[in-house]
């Protein structure tokens, strides 16, 4: 799959910035119009999702939407209220009633919950040992799940989406459907440098393989489902996954190939 410069040309452009996704969605930002490409990418903790999809989405100059940064908010709206994440029905509860303002832009992440700026504390080493529990609640899936579809479609499905289970739940109709992956090693090494070596080799596999172990129950996202391509970044630098993503896109958008990989 060759990797080829990208620019914008036949795709037309489109970004938006910040999206209310609270109660009824409503950006209030002016949807551009354009051909629909919803890239859709799932994949293990570690595996570059979040930093890969941001840059594709720059790339194609489209939304970007991080969809664990959903299931982030939850957990760390729960903890600031005193809920016990065991207990799934005040879990859901919240989830519904979350107040949340998550910027699409690839360029700037913002989060806010109830008008708190909570992007940084949705990232601490705590949310990411908890989220999990959130994560496999059934009734905040499905309030989330409502929230992202209702996204994608604000954005005039031109949209990067990464999360879990995008390529075979969210958005299984996405123009481009792609699993990104990357050996455990590689997955525990970045995360282990994206947190400034802060982090025993312990923790590190709590954060990242026992939290795939547990999110697996209810998402699947270390096989490529049919018609989902797969880049494998164990032995790419971050360039050179972009360029293998994009590569993807470019293929499926320029007619080049229509089946998964
Ligand atoms: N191909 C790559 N080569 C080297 N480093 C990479 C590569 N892809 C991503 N990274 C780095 O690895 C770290 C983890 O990436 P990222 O946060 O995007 O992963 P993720 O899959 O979104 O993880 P999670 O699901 O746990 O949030 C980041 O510091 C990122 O810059
Ligand atoms: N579509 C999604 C997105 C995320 N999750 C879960 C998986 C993680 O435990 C948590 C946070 O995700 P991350 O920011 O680490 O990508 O949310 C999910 O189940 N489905």
């Amino acid at each position: 799959m060759a990797g080829t410069a990208m620019t914008a040309s036949g795709l037309g452009e489109g970004t938006s910035a910040g999206v209310r996704a609270h109660g009824s969605v409503g950006s209030g930002e002016p949807v551009r119009v354009g051909r629909p490409l919803v890239v859709a990418i799932d994949g293990p903790s570690g595996s570059g999702k979040s930093s890969v999809s941001k840059e594709v989405a720059r790339r194609l100059r489209v939304a970007y939407l991080d969809t664990g940064a959903m299931y982030r908010a939850v957990a760390w709206d729960c903890l600031e209220k005193g809920i016990d994440l065991t207990d799934g029905a005040l879990v859901e509860a919240a989830a519904r009633a979350l107040e949340l303002e998550l910027s699409t832009s690839p360029d700037h992440e913002r989060v806010l919950v109830r008008g708190t700026d909570a992007t940084d504390a949705i990232r601490d080493p705590r949310i990411s040992a908890s989220v999990s529990a959130v994560a496999t609640n059934l009734g905040v899936r499905d309030e989330l799940i409502r929230r992202q579809r209702a996204l994608i479609s604000e954005h005039g499905r031109r949209i990067v989406v990464e999360g879990r289970d995008i390529t075979t739940v969210v958005a299984p109709d996405a123009e481009v459907r792609l699993l990104l992956t990357a050996s455990e090693e590689a997955r525990l090494r970045r995360r282990g440098a994206q947190l400034g070596g802060t982090q025993s080799d312990e923790q590190l596999a709590q954060q990242v393989l026992e939290r795939d172990a547990k999110d697996s129950a209810v998402a699947s996202f270390t096989r490529a489902a049919d018609g989902v391509y797969t880049v494998d970044s164990s032995d790419l630098d971050f360039e050179q996954t972009v360029t293998a993503v994009l590569g993807v896109v470019h293929a499926v958008v320029d007619g080049r190939s229509t089946s998964g990989a």
